[in-house]
């Protein structure tokens, strides 16, 4: 039994994962003040992991803690950090210096490569959106980085004076009113990146969305999409049992 942590910018995804099978998916929001409690208390119950796998972009603090967290309620697990490296489990990095690359990215490439043959284009969206172009060779083209829905939003209600951050539904019309005007805006940036990034591939590229804001984008964007909430998790199991195999 394998426990996966996927500590993003937003939110902290943890699931147990037994024979390469992943269970349900616990999502917090580990900036709440009593969030090293609450996760503790949910820890407690959770049987001695063989190996803990943690994958983080998030900041050294929380992570450390975690990590600490981890080590004290299971001496005996393995921890597992995963890195980006030039070549993974098939996968060949596209950047310059390869360990730059966001190890979320890296990770849901790998389960991508593992999981869906062909040509693909994986993004991920959550705070902020990551496009990633991959070859069925497991070859990757390169990537782009821009702000998710709702740090859109914020940048917009942090640096005007008439506009507010606010939960409206997302659409993609022209709107008469300033909550749609946002809401429906910042979707369209999205698609419109996704689309225009689609445009640069062969038709051959299959999109595949990951991330909190999978959905509220897939479904707005033109063509066929795939839809896996738990790329970046499937990624860390990957490299579990790469660990027990190796
Ligand atoms: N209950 C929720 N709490 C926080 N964010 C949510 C929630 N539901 C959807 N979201 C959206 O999901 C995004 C975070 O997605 P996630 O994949 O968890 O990001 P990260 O991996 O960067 O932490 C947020 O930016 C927000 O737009
Ligand atoms: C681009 C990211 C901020 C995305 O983080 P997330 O939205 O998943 O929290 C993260 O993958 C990161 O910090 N990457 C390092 C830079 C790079 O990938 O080029
Ligand atoms: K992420």
């Amino acid at each position: 039994m394998n426990l996966l942590i996927d500590l993003g910018n937003s939110r902290l995804k943890w699931a147990i994962e037994i024979d390469a099978q992943i269970g349900p998916v616990t999502q917090m929001d580990y900036r709440q003040a009593d969030f090293m409690h609450h996760i503790n208390l949910l820890w407690q119950l959770v049987e001695s992991p063989n190996t803990v796998a943690i994958a983080s972009v998030s900041e050294l603090g929380v992570f450390s803690g975690l990590l600490t967290l981890c080590q004290s309620l299971w001496p005996q697990a393995k921890t597992l950090v995963p890195k980006s490296t030039q070549c993974a489990y098939g996968v060949k990095n596209a950047y310059i210096q390869a360990e730059k690359l966001g190890v979320d990215r890296w990770l849901a490439m790998i389960a991508a490569h593992v999981h869906y043959p062909g040509d693909k284009c994986v993004v991920d969206c959550g705070t902020a959106i990551t496009i990633d172009a991959l070859q069925a060779s497991g070859k990757h083209l390169g990537g782009l980085i821009c702000p998710g829905l709702n740090l859109m939003k914020q940048a917009l209600a942090s640096n005007t004076a008439d506009l507010t951050f606010n939960a409206e539904p997302y659409q993609t019309n022209l709107a008469i009113a300033t909550k749609p005007a946002i809401a429906n805006g910042v979707l369209l940036a999205a698609t419109g990146l996704v689309e225009a990034a689609i445009r640069q591939l062969d038709d051959s590229y299959q999109l595949i969305f990951t991330g909190g804001d999978a959905m509220t984008v897939a479904e707005a964007v033109s063509g066929s999409v795939l839809l896996d909430q738990n790329l970046v998790l499937k990624g860390l199991s990957v490299f579990c049992q790469g660990a027990q195999t190796a």
